[in-house]
């Protein structure tokens, strides 16, 4: 059960606490933050609503940790990390209880999200001792007028504090991507959690803090994002932002002051599908790409884009697939499992009700219990229509058919978002003019959407983000490029 066991420590018995300087402590506001279970819609778990003063006390701490931690060697930081990692996978049933009840994730993916996430804190700690144990050497003669006078020594060294916002959607696992990189490159870490999903990433927390990470170097606050967001992101000791979300993460970047902004926001992934695809093989993918979690991933399907020639054919393969999804609740493993909240429900169902309005082709019958909506697939949409361009971030899925794939591309750039498209064909050399044409920042060839494995570079484009995230990148992103050069007096030439 959340909050007992090893967990003991972080729960007062009816409000989880927050974590600062190695200790597990209460607001002094008195005040908690209800989070709402998204199948029985009742008050699930509490956190505490953490004040700006708390929040000004975890940075300065974050800020002292950082520098006794940047001169603990980097194998030993790897060692840690690895400790943690194994923790959390001990842990994952408990961890996994509470992303089934806070967001309604499908039990066993929510512990696929828990041990990748063990998987991910390993793997950057043995990435992070190779690629920051490397450096560059630069001589000065290779620039015009130079004599071999200047030896350039290139390191990585860490930024200091890097705040973490994670999204509700993978609480532990987004989290991790941040905290680890951060760690290893020698950072302290302040994670805001989101409202959903906050106590799943306080017990991921309190592996750290069973690890023996050093006090202050790991610090969570909870409380809502609307009431402490704007207070974290613009704090002037926060040294890096790497923020995943929807478009708060735009309104963010645009607030921060001069501190590197890593941002993965939402997506408007693009199926385009030719004549020549293997229709079974692409229905698969579609159903998988654009249900599962109930289409609640930046990375879902979220508009197929079918040759009109094959697009009776594919639609009544996807409604076939589309019949077999179980639909219901998440500790039953469901497929279809409640979408996170109420005001999520309800844009959700507007999208459908305007594309019902404007005439768009219903597969099924929509049908809607609570939080609970039942995988639609919408036929004949047009661009008119919401849905086309919107990002329903739930189990509804829109169709265009298209005469040309000049017409597919064109949909695909022009919409605000650049995250991820998919292209399915037996014709590679059209695969890859086509990939080459996608404004994203990333393009799979027959295969659904996805960020993993969690070492690939995973990044967007326009209005889908700003820098890269990925286990490599991360870690680069979160460091700073030193310089250190040697002057000599004479010139000197290696075996001259
Ligand atoms: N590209 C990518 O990698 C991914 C993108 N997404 C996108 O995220 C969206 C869904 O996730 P969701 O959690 O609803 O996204 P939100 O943008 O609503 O929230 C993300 C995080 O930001 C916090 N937050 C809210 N307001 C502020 C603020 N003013 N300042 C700082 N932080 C704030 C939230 O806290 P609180 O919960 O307390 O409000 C939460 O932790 C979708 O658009 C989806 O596409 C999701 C996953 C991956
Ligand atoms: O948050 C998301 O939606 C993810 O970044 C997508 O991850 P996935 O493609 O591995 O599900």
């Amino acid at each position: 059960m959340a909050g007992s066991g090893v967990f003991e420590e972080i729960f007062d018995g009816e409000v989880f606490k927050y974590y600062f300087d190695g200790e597990w402590r209460k607001s002094s506001s008195g005040k908690s933050v209800g989070i709402v279970n998204p199948t029985s819609r009742k008050t699930q778990y509490k956190v505490q609503a953490c004040t700006q003063e708390e929040v000004n006390k975890v940075i300065e701490n974050a800020k002292t940790a950082q520098k006794a931690w940047a001169k603990t060697p980097l194998w030993k930081r790897a060692e840690l990390l690895h400790k943690a990692a194994a923790i959390l996978k001990e842990h994952k049933a408990p961890i996994a209880e509470c992303l089934v009840k806070e967001i309604a994730k499908p039990a066993k993916d929510a512990v696929t999200e828990v041990v990748r996430s063990g998987d991910l804190v390993s793997y950057c700690a043995e990435e992070g001792v190779r690629i920051l144990g490397e450096g560059k050497f630069l001589t000065s003669d290779s620039f015009p007028g130079n004599e071999r006078t200047k030896y350039c020594l290139v390191s990585k060294i860490p930024l200091g504090v890097v705040l973490a916002i994670p999204p509700f959607n993978y609480p532990v696992n987004l989290a991790v991507s941040k905290i680890a990189p951060a760690l290893i490159a020698g950072n302290s870490l302040v994670l805001k959690p989101p409202t959903q999903g906050a106590v799943a990433a306080l017990h991921m927390v309190h592996c750290f803090h069973l690890a023996g990470f050093p006090k202050g170097l790991i610090s969570c606050v909870t409380g809502k994002g609307s009431e402490i967001g704007d207070f974290l992101t613009m704090h002037p000791g926060v040294n890096c932002i790497s923020f995943t979300g929807g478009d708060t993460g735009i309104a963010i970047s645009k607030k921060a002051g001069m501190v590197p902004l890593q941002m993965e926001l939402g997506g408007k992934d693009a199926c385009i599908v030719l004549e020549d695809a293997d229709l079974d093989f692409v229905a698969s993918n579609i159903v998988k790409g654009g249900f599962s979690y109930s289409g609640q991933r930046c990375t879902a399907v979220k508009v197929v884009l079918v040759m009109d020639s094959v697009a009776d054919a594919l639609v009544e393969k996807v409604n076939a697939k589309v019949a077999k999804l179980t639909v219901g609740p998440p500790e039953d493993d469901c497929d279809i499992t409640p979408v996170v909240s109420e005001s999520s429900s309800n844009f959700i169902e507007g999208l459908v009700l305007d594309a019902k309005e404007k005439g768009a082709t219903f597969c099924q019958e929509y049908k809607r219990d609570g939080n609970l909506i039942w995988p639609l697939l919408l036929d004949n949409v047009r661009p008119d229509m919401r849905i086309a361009w919107e990002e329903p971030f739930g189990p509804v899925l829109p169709v265009i058919r298209i005469n040309s794939v000049e017409e597919g591309i064109h949909h695909c750039n022009a919409s605000n978002f650049g995250l991820q498209g998919c292209i399915f064909t037996r014709d590679i050399n059209k695969a890859i003019l086509i990939s080459d044409a996608m404004e994203t920042g990333t393009v799979q060839i027959n295969s659904a959407p996805a960020r993993g494995p969690d070492h690939f570079p995973f990044q967007g484009l326009k209005d889908s983000g700003i820098g890269s995230q990925g286990i490599t990148n991360s870690i680069n992103m979160m460091t700073k490029i030193k310089s250190t050069v040697i002057n000599l007096p004479t010139p000197t030439y290696s075996m001259g």
